[in-house]
């Protein structure tokens, strides 16, 4: 998918992350949100559009979306143990990795 497409359902999903109590519901949003933050890998920004794929300004792009995908990946491990009050308490955590990367790079 575009990377517009990809931000759309990393963005649906979250919400449904941050609303849901349900031990199912939360593991299924938070896997196509990484699904979506790994395509959205294979995306060059607008605002970096003629960037080499090993410049500095890329691979920071890249390490946004790995810590991204880091955070994702621990509140899923919470959410299968039935932690569900943990998994969203790092969830929250994901709004200052948006914020941090929406600022270099949207
Ligand atoms: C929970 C985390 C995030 C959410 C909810 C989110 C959500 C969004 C949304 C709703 C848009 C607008 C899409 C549209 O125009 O239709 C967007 C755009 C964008 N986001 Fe994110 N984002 C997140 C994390 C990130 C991260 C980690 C990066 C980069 C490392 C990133 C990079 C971008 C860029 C470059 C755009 C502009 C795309 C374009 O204009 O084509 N986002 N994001």
């Amino acid at each position: 998918a575009d990377l517009e497409t990809d931000m759309d359902t990393i963005a649906d999903n979250y919400g449904k992350v941050l609303k849901t109590n349900d031990q199912a519901e939360l593991t299924t949003g938070l896997a196509n949100m990484k699904a979506a933050a790994e395509d959205a890998k294979k995306a060059t920004p607008p605002k970096l559009k003629g960037k080499a794929p090993d410049s500095p300004e890329i691979q920071d792009y890249h390490k946004g979306l790995d810590t991204l995908i880091g955070q994702i990946d621990k509140a899923s491990e919470l959410a299968k143990a039935g932690k569900i009050d943990e998994a969203k308490k790092e969830a929250e955590g994901f709004k200052a990795t948006r914020n941090e990367n929406h600022k270099k790079f949207k």
